[in-house]
């Protein structure tokens, strides 16, 4: 299906049952059950949609029922209203069982089987690997012997990242899910690509007359796209030791970002014709050989330092890390996209953990003007901006230069903004599931996407491997390296200030004034 009708309409979800697999881990816990607990709370759910838990340990209906009770009254901010749980609870349901046990799958299709018998759920089913990715390729197979793939309604599978190490695995992996799953029945999670001001990105460029003559080299000078972290790595040091900033987060979210802002405007709203056009950036952007990667990719990783006041650890004493590890925290880098759109401009982007504020902001500088008319009191006139931020507030402004009130011919830039606290949206995983649901498969990644990103991605990982890539260290609580900092050019140090939960208009001023600062 196509998203034709996915801005305006409430789109009812057709009856199914949903096989969550990893059904008792975290991120069952703190993201999809309270994301099925809010279609709830919204209605909709049909009638006839059954939710199925399973992972080896062993629960029965009821007591996992308790179990998803405890992470709602946890992960549910605004609290669980009991009449929206006793909706919720009965279509929930738990089989224990060993993704490596070809029996536990039998198991499973004959426990699917008998919840079909009690309602009417269109023979369709949703099976969402919430676990390990070292298990995707093998549960996917598993699910095709035991026929649980086999079903006179529609299939699909939701799979969750990541998706393979580099471009050989995964395309082995993906080898493995189409024996199973058709391309047109995976859907690849991508979290951004759930977030409110991600989808917008495309409505704000599409929309808005006033971008459309706007959008390119012509107007354009450059794009910075941040997304920083204050926490570290928390306790998954055993799976980021293997991946890094690079892995875990360029390689998918930031690239999805670079797509939605340099894409052409999709034919219509359908879609293979948006993800069509998504995969031409990746296509155009330009490909660093291991010996140049240097000149454009800095890495970094944090120290002991201080947060919001506390002090914290650097990453070499976190748990489960390595004392000499060589895991990255932090990744900046300059892109190009070599198409007749943005031949010239340097899309930087830049992201790490325990960095001073959560934020994830996507600036698009315009070109100056000529600086001879009008100047602020440094004598310099700062550029256009177009913000769109992302989280922890999500809106945008727009960055505009006006006279200060008074009687002098001083011009000072103001904000021109609409910006809401992302909490008052729904999260990502709420509309992914939706989505998948409907079988809308827009805002998840198709393979060739993933494939040409670990393309990209590959050669840097190898560089940085090959320790050619300097891993310098910064101190938890700064913006990174100082390297991030040269990378911006002809201003170096020019990453626009990122306000996290507040609004730019406090800081405009002093925003101009850094540029000014580093010009000199
Ligand atoms: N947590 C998060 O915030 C995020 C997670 N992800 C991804 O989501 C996936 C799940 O992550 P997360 O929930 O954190 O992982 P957890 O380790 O918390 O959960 C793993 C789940 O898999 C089950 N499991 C493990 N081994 C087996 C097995 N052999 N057979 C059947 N079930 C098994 C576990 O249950 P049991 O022990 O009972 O078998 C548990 O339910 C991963 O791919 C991760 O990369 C992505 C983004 C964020
Ligand atoms: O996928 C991931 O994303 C989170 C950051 O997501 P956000 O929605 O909070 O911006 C990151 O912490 C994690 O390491 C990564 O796996």
């Amino acid at each position: 299906m196509g998203v034709e009708s996915q801005v305006n309409t409430r789109r009812q979800v057709p009856p199914h049952v949903f096989v969550l697999f990893g059904a008792t881990g975290d991120l069952a816990h703190r993201k999809l059950f309270p994301a099925l607990y809010q279609l709830e709370k919204k209605g909709l759910l049909p009638e006839g949609m059954s939710i199925v838990g399973t992972a080896r340990r062993s629960y029965t209906d009821d007591s996992f029922r308790d179990e998803v009770r405890k992470a709602l009254d946890s992960f549910v901010k605004e609290g669980v209203e009991d009449d929206v749980w006793s909706r919720l609870a009965p279509r929930i349901h738990y089989i224990a069982g060993n993704v490596d046990n070809e029996d536990d799958f039998r198991k499973l299709a004959d426990f699917v089987g008998e919840i079909e018998k009690e309602k009417d759920h269109g023979g369709n089913r949703l099976f969402y690997l919430s676990m390990a990715p070292r298990f995707f390729g093998e549960t996917a197979l598993n699910l095709k012997k035991a026929g649980l793939a086999d079903t006179k309604g529609w299939r699909r599978l939701i799979i969750e990242k990541p998706f393979g190490h580099d471009y050989q695995s995964a395309a082995e992996l993906n080898q493995e899910l189409s024996t199973a799953f058709s391309e047109d029945e995976i859907f690849r999670i991508d979290h951004y690509l759930g977030k409110e001001m991600v989808q917008n990105i495309e409505v704000i460029r599409f929309a808005n007359s006033m971008f459309g003559p706007l959008w390119d080299n012509r107007s354009i000078s450059c794009v910075q796209i941040t997304s920083s972290e204050t926490v570290g790595v928390e306790d998954r040091a055993s799976y980021y030791e293997t991946a890094g900033a690079l892995r875990d987060m360029v390689q998918n979210h930031m690239l999805q970002m670079v797509m939605m802002v340099a894409m052409e405007p999709p034919s219509r709203l359908h879609t293979e014709a948006i993800r069509d056009e998504k995969v031409k950036v990746l296509r155009s952007l330009r490909a660093y050989r291991e010996d140049e990667v240097g000149q454009h990719v800095v890495r970094g990783q944090y120290a002991a330092g201080e947060i919001d006041g506390k002090s914290v650890p650097g990453y070499r004493e976190e748990p489960g890390v390595a004392p000499d590890s060589k895991t990255e925290t932090f990744v900046a880098a300059k892109l190009f996209i070599d198409n007749f759109r943005w031949a010239g401009v340097p899309f930087y982007i830049r992201t790490g953990k325990r960095m001073p504020k959560k934020s994830t902001e996507i600036v698009i500088q315009f070109r100056n003007m000529p600086e001879h008319l009008y100047f602020n009191q440094d004598g310099k006139l700062g550029p256009n901006l177009l913000v769109i931020r992302i989280n922890p507030v999500e809106g945008m402004y727009l960055q505009l230069n006006v006279k200060r009130p008074g009687t002098e011919n001083v011009v000072v830039p103001v904000a021109l903004e609409f910006s809401q606290p992302a909490d008052k949206s729904p999260e990502a995983y709420e509309r992914l599931l939706h989505d998948a649901m409907h079988g809308d498969s827009t805002f998840f990644t198709r393979w060739d996407e993933v494939a040409l990103a670990w393309k990209f991605v590959d050669p840097i990982a190898n560089a940085f491997a090959e320790g050619r890539v300097p891993l310098d260290t910064y101190k938890a609580g700064t913006w990174g390296p100082k390297a991030s900092d040269d990378l911006v050019q002809p201003n170096p140090g020019l990453w626009w200030p990122l306000y996290g939960n507040e609004s730019p208009m406090q800081d405009l001023e002093r925003a101009v004034g850094h540029l000014v600062e580093v010009k000199r």
